[in-house]
Order: structure tokens, then C-alpha cells, then sequence
């Protein structure tokens, strides 16, 4: 992939950056602004550089025509304090505004166009209409920079089709991501131990199913678990499940002892009354949760077999919480496993939205680990070794 230094000089040009500024949003204000934070460096070289530089991302999943709620509008004003520079919004993404919004632009401004998904052309299947939005995306800029790490498993008309029209490279956040990656993929040093939480089996058998020829260590948590531990014949009460993937579930259990990869499972939950904040709960065994109880978080005893787990790792990849860490009372789990993490002294890269704003949100610290990934999916997909459309297309 080409860097933005092989672009030339880019004073004066107008460089489109398709940045991943999708974060958490409720009535206009932001939870976590990590994704924000992470795409300042891009943003602020071009501008340097005397580039007029125009970012484009998406927010959520509008369905292609503008609902207010999905506005770019907050998140230009809070770029705009982490650039420290004036960000100027356009308030659609191809037409009147956002053509009169680039021509403005003087050398080194930014301007942001709104969310790309209240445009149908962005996530549309069919090739003639995303490629007539990127027509028109591309139409506003004259390079194009790739910066949006947590979208480029989407073929998506400003991630994969724009590259294609216009002379591009890509930014220092898609860099470093698929550095680390590649760490984690082509020759990770052993023992590699994986941890996987969260809450959807469903998004995770693709990567497991890789994993499981290169992994030393496969630790699962979360709401995932309870499909594993009934898939060896556990009980799990009310605990989350997913019926439909017991037998895919079953045949990765064969799979880990045929291959020697040591799965390991919750040996103890915390069983709730109900899904709340304030449920009452007790530890109970994992082969044990009683049939009116659903296990919110991992036990204490599993937070101490997950840390012996990852004591000796020399490579750690974790993605998805151990528990509902949005309730205090069942964040302890994933609070041990960053923790673990931390002291591990390994190579360790946190994926997905979640886990990263977990980090945050228990006032871990960021340095603690050696990579946090902006993409859940993306990073994902990338383990799974899946093609993702916005790499390939950088790569042209
Ligand atoms: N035992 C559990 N029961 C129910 N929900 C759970 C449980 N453990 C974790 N979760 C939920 O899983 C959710 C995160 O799952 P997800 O698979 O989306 O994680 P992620 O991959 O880190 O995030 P993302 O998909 O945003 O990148 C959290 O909201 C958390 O509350
Ligand atoms: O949040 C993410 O993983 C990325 O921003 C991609 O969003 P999407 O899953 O809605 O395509």
C-alpha cells in the first residue's frame, strides 16, 4: 500500500479521507470518542502539508436516507477540539452543500461531509448505484486517502470504490492496524493464547474457525460461552444461546482436541435473577447455573484460570467482553482480563469496539497494551483471512 509521503506533494490539492467515525452516539453526545481520537494524526498531516482535506465516514446504520439522530454534526465539533483547527461541516455528502463546502476550502483547512449512509449509493449491492455515488464522491477531491480501519471489510462506495477512481494511499491508522495484524497472522510468537467474548456466536465462528490451526490458547467468555458449555452437554438456564450453532460449536470442540489446542471454557458464572443492573446474583459452577438463572459475567474462579492462561503468553489477541461490563456489578470479568493483559508483559492487541471501550470505560490504562484496534468487525474478518475490499482496493 502506498503511503501519503508517495502521494507527492499534496499542497493545495483537495485529498479525500474516508476516516471510521462511527461512535457511540445518544442524543448528540459522544460515549466513547477513541475512533475520533485515532483518526486525528491522518487528518492533521494532510492539513499540515497544506492539503485541503476533506473527511468522509459513516454513523450507525441509517438505511440510506438522512435521520437526523445519525448526524456527523457532533462529531465534527469534537474533531474540531482534537485537531485543534476549525472543522467545517457540510450537511449532506455529494450535493450542494458538500460541493460548495470543498470548493471553499482553503490550503490546510478540513471540512467533514455528513454521515455517507444517508446516501443508498454508500452501502448499495448493486454496482451501477454505489458506483455512481463514489462517481460523485470522487468528483469532489482529486486524492484519496484510506484511513477508515473499522470499515474496510465493507465494499462499501467510499471504501472500496472511490480508491478505484481516484489516485490514493493509504493513511497511517490503516498502516498500523494491518502491521499489527500481520504480527498476529504470519509468525506470532508462542505461546499465542486467544481470548473471545462478547455476545454473538454467530459473528465469531469464521474467526474461531481459523484460530483454531494457529492458536496455542483459545479462552472463550462472554455471552459466547454458554453456547459451548451446552454444547458439552451443560445446562445453561437462561443464559444466552444460540441453538442454531451447537452443532458448528460441537465440531470446533472435536477440532480443538484433534489439533492439541487447549479450549478453555468457564468453570464458574455469575448467575442473575434477571438481565439488570441490580439483579441479584451468585457464583455458581458452569455446569451448574440453575434453570431460572443466566450467567452475566465469568466467575471468580475462571478470572484466575484465564490469568494463569495468559501469564506466559508471548502473543495475546482478545476481542469481546467476559461479561456485561455496562453493569458494574458484571464488569469484574472483563476487568480481570484486561488486567491479566496488562501484566502479561506479551504482545497484546485488543479488537472490537466493545472491548476497547471497556478499556476505557474501567479506567484501564491505554498504554497498557501494545495495540488497540479501531475495528471489531474489521479486525476480525482480517484473522479469519478474509480479502477485505478497503485493503484490496488500496492495495490496486
Ligand atoms: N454473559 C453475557 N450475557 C449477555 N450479554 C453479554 C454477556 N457477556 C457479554 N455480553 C455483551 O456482549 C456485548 C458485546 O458483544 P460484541 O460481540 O458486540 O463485542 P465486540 O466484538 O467487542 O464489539 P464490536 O462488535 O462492537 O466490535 C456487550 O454489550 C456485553 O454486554
Ligand atoms: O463499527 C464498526 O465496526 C464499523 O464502523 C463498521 O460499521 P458497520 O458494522 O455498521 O458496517
Amino acid at each position: 500500500m502506498r503511503t501519503i509521503d508517495e502521494l507527492g506533494d499534496v499542497r493545495g490539492k483537495r485529498v479525500l479521507v474516508r476516516s471510521d467515525l462511527n461512535v457511540p452516539l445518544a442524543d448528540g453526545v459522544i460515549g466513547d470518542d477513541g475512533r475520533i481520537r485515532a483518526s486525528v494524526p491522518t487528518i492533521n498531516e494532510l492539513a499540515e502539508k497544506g492539503a485541503r482535506v476533506i473527511v468522509c465516514a459513516h454513523l450507525g446504520r441509517p438505511k440510506g436516507k438522512p435521520q437526523p439522530e445519525f448526524s456527523l454534526k457532533p462529531v465534527a465539533a469534537r474533531l474540531g477540539e482534537l485537531l485543534g483547527r476549525e472543522v467545517r461541516f457540510a450537511d449532506d455528502t455529494v450535493g450542494e452543500s458538500a460541493k460548495a463546502t470543498a470548493e471553499a476550502l482553503a490550503d490546510g483547512e478540513v471540512a467533514l461531509l455528513e454521515n455517507l449512509r444517508f446516501n443508498a449509493g454508500e452501502t448499495s449491492k448493486d454496482d451501477a448505484e454505489r458506483g455512481a455515488f463514489a462517481d460523485a464522491l470522487a468528483g469532489l477531491a482529486e486524492l484519496y486517502v484510506g484511513d477508515g480501519f473499522g470499515a474496510v471489510h465493507r465494499k462499501h462506495a467510499s471504501v472500496y470504490d472511490v480508491p478505484q477512481r481516484l489516485p490514493h494511499a493509504a493513511g497511517g491508522l490503516v498502516a498500523a492496524e494491518v502491521e499489527v495484524l500481520k504480527q498476529l497472522t504470519e509468525d506470532p510468537k508462542r505461546p499465542y493464547a486467544v481470548v473471545l467474548g462478547g455476545a454473538k456466536v454467530s459473528d465469531k465462528l469464521g474467526v474461531i474457525a481459523n484460530l483454531l490451526g494457529k492458536v496455542d490458547r483459545l479462552l472463550i467468555g462472554g455471552g459466547m460461552a454458554y453456547t459451548f458449555l451446552k454444547a458439552q452437554g451443560h445446562e445453561v438456564g437462561n443464559s444466552l444461546l444460540q441453538e442454531d450453532q451447537l452443532d458448528q460449536v460441537s465440531g470446533f470442540l472435536k477440532e480443538a482436541e484433534q489439533r492439541g489446542v487447549e479450549l478453555v471454557l468457564p468453570v464458574d458464572v455469575l448467575a442473575a435473577t434477571e438481565f439488570a443492573a441490580d439483579a441479584p446474583h451468585e457464583a455458581v459452577d458452569a455446569t451448574a447455573i440453575p434453570a431460572d438463572r443466566e450467567g452475566l459475567d465469568i466467575g471468580p474462579r475462571t478470572r484466575e484460570l484465564f490469568a494463569s492462561k495468559l501469564a506466559d503468553a508471548a502473543t495475546v489477541f482478545w476481542n469481546g467482553p467476559m461479561g456485561v461490563f455496562e453493569f458494574d456489578a458484571f464488569s469484574g470479568g472483563t476487568r480481570a482480563v484486561a488486567e491479566a493483559l496488562i501484566a502479561a508483559g506479551a504482545f497484546t492487541v485488543v479488537g472490537g469496539g466493545d472491548s476497547a471501550a471497556a478499556v476505557r470505560k474501567l479506567g484501564l490504562p491505554e498504554d497498557g497494551f501494545s495495540h488497540i484496534s479501531t475495528g471489531g468487525g474489521a479486525s476480525l474478518e482480517y484473522l479469519e483471512g478474509k480479502t477485505l475490499p478497503g485493503l484490496a482496493a488500496l492495495e490496486d
